[in-house]
């Protein structure tokens, strides 16, 4: 298994290290959880979903990159196919605060970038803040997610989010998660396709400035993010977390990235550019491409 995980793992209940040890032991394993495998959890353990969420957080926390406050949240997306996503928080020495990820982001983008449609729940070991539940109320499951914690029973965001300011305020009824294809023209070496296709598939309904960027690791592997907006503006989360969350919760390290791809129009409403270069050299990579959007 991942070196990460070695220790949360230790401190999971006998019969769950048991079941769980062969899925983490595949070398495939993306930190996905199959409906076939949570079953076989469910009954090795004896445990619900709820329960079996909760006693998984410890993995998903492990997950976290968290050089400035060493404070590891983990979060599971649930999806309505029945697949579960990990996520983790992640802090970037030498950028600024605002380019950190939370759990819940991890988890949800995750989840997204790897085709879930919708969302039932989500688990986190520590209650979601303001920008996490503003995050989540750009969902197309809306006020009626439920969210899991431990030490209180499942509620939805609704209750989490009273009085809340979404999407429909703005007269936008697409929101994040529904299936929505710009169709970008593809053009380029795989990276700079991969890019396009992020773009394309990019949520940004409140400034058309779609956008997607991929990051090409030193052992070849490419991860690509798509920019998802909110209606708060603030809590929008930018392509390249988006293709970080990819890369780190697949195992890789995002201090490895040897190339990276920015593919937004350069007369968008907005531009990633110089963010991503900023949090890029943060990290190391000083290699950065950008490729224009273009339509048929
Ligand atoms: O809902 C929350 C609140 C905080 N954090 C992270 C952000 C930062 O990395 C650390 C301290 O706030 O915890 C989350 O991931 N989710
Ligand atoms: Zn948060």
């Amino acid at each position: 298994m991942h070196p990460r995980f070695t220790t949360a793992f230790a401190t999971l209940d006998n019969s769950l290290q048991q079941a769980l040890k062969p899925v983490l032991d595949d070398p495939n394993f993306t930190a996905i959880l199959q409906p076939e495998t949570l079953q076989h959890l469910m009954t090795a353990t004896g445990l619900d979903g709820d329960a079996l969420a909760l006693a998984l957080l410890p993995l998903a926390a492990s997950c976290a990159v968290t050089p400035i406050s060493h404070f590891n949240v983990g979060a599971i997306a649930r999806g309505v196919s029945g697949r579960w996503y990990f996520g983790a928080n992640m802090e970037f020495s030498g950028a600024t605060m605002q380019q950190t990820v939370h759990a819940e982001q991890s988890a949800i983008t995750h989840a997204w970038l790897s085709g879930e449609e919708k969302l039932a729940a989500i688990t986190v070991n520590y209650t979601p803040c303001g920008h996490c539940r503003q995050f989540m109320n750009e969902l197309n499951s809306g006020l009626s997610l439920t969210v899991c914690l431990p030490d209180h029973p499942p509620r939805t965001l609704a209750d989490y989010l009273p009085a809340a300011f979404g999407p429909a305020d703005l007269n936008i009824h697409s929101v994040l998660m529904d299936i929505n294809d710009q169709q970008f023209v593809p053009q380029g070496d795989p990276l700079t396709q991969a890019a396009i296709r992020a773009a394309s598939l990019s949520y940004a309904p409140y400034s058309a400035a779609y956008s997607g960027v991929a990051l090409q690791t030193r052992d070849g592997k490419i991860y690509a993010g798509r920019y998802a907006e909110n209606a708060a503006y603030n809590p929008s989360l930018p392509p390249l977390q988006s293709a970080l969350i990819l890369l780190n919760i697949r195992g890789g390290d995002c201090t490895d990235i040897q190339r990276a791809v920015l593919a937004e129009s350069d007369d968008a409403a907005l531009l990633q550019h110089s963010a991503t270069q900023t949090t890029l050299a943060a990290l190391g990579c000083q290699h950065l491409d950008s490729v224009r959007l273009t339509r048929t």
